[in-house]
């Protein structure tokens, strides 16, 4: 479970991220968090993991309350949320198995992590997540011959190794077509459904977040202005969450990706 109480982040130079956020997200949903460019989506997924300090309130995440971690214990806490990016972050010029096998180095000896020495268990631990995301043909194959949905399903299978309670996703199909962004949403909620793994995420495609998420969270200017089922979501929900000329907008776009 993951519960935010009065959560504040103002980033160093002053400017107020997220301001007063108060929620809670259980165990096995899937919730998409959508707004404006520069809301403060990134900032609320982050702080999650301790990529961003919180600067007031509590955040309390499986039981743990994440500002009170130090050192190791952050490293630790971190091997049960696996965060997706944009951009994959993968090394492409080796295959796919080594990418996912690299969730396990934290894990590994000293003399293991110099020589790259997986153990069988690992291995096949690897495979079977690769194979949960329907690319185990591709074990061999150099990452950099891939296409762009086949790598961010390396990237999912990297995370789907390190055996994670929850999955942060920022902005996970921005960068993919929009048949592509559908097949990869699908790998999504197979794993949120069949895994009972939490998936947040950051879209800003809201058709694909209404589509697949089961709950929405809009965010405008660092605060929570709407937080209720995809079902809940109609046009004045948008209008409230991008204001009106820009919900507009961001629909017309999405009405640009279903024709392509
Ligand atoms: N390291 C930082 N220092 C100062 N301000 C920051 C920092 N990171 C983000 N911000 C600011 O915080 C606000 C929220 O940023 P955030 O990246 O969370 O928004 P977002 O909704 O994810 O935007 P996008 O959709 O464009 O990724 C923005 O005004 C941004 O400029």
């Amino acid at each position: 479970m993951i519960k935010f109480s009065n959560v504040e982040k103002k980033y160093p130079n002053g400017l107020l991220a997220l301001n007063d956020i108060n929620l809670t997200i259980e165990k096995g949903e899937y919730v998409a968090v959508i707004g404006l460019s520069g809301a403060g989506k990134s900032t609320f997924i982050r702080c999650i993991n301790r990529m961003h300090d919180i600067t007031d309130g509590t955040l309390i995440v499986n039981d743990v309350e994440v500002a009170g971690l130090k050192g190791k214990e952050v490293r630790q806490f971190r091997r049960n949320i696996g965060m997706i990016f944009q951009s994959f972050n993968l090394v492409t010029r080796t295959t796919v198995l080594k990418n996912v096998l690299v969730s396990f180095v934290p894990d590994l000896p000293f003399w293991r992590k110099i020589f790259g020495l997986f153990t069988k268990e690992q291995k096949m631990q690897a495979l079977s997540a690769l194979d949960q995301v329907g690319i185990l043909d591709k074990a061999y194959t150099r990452v950099d011959q891939l296409s762009g949905g086949q790598q961010q399903r390396v990237a999912l299978a990297r995370t789907l190794a390190q055996n994670p309670d929850i999955i942060l996703a920022d902005e996970p199909v921005a960068s993919l077509d929009p048949v592509t962004a559908g097949q990869v949403m699908d790998d999504f909620k197979k794993i949120n459904q069949e895994m009972n793994i939490t998936v947040i995420m950051n879209i800003h495609h809201v058709d694909l977040a209404l589509a697949y998420a089961d709950r929405i969270i809009g965010i405008r200017k660092g605060e929570v202005v709407f937080d209720g089922k995809s079902s809940m979501v109609n046009q004045s929900v948008l209008d409230h969450i991008y204001g009106r000329a820009q919900s507009i907008e961001v629909r017309k776009e999405g009405a640009k990706m279903n024709h392509v």
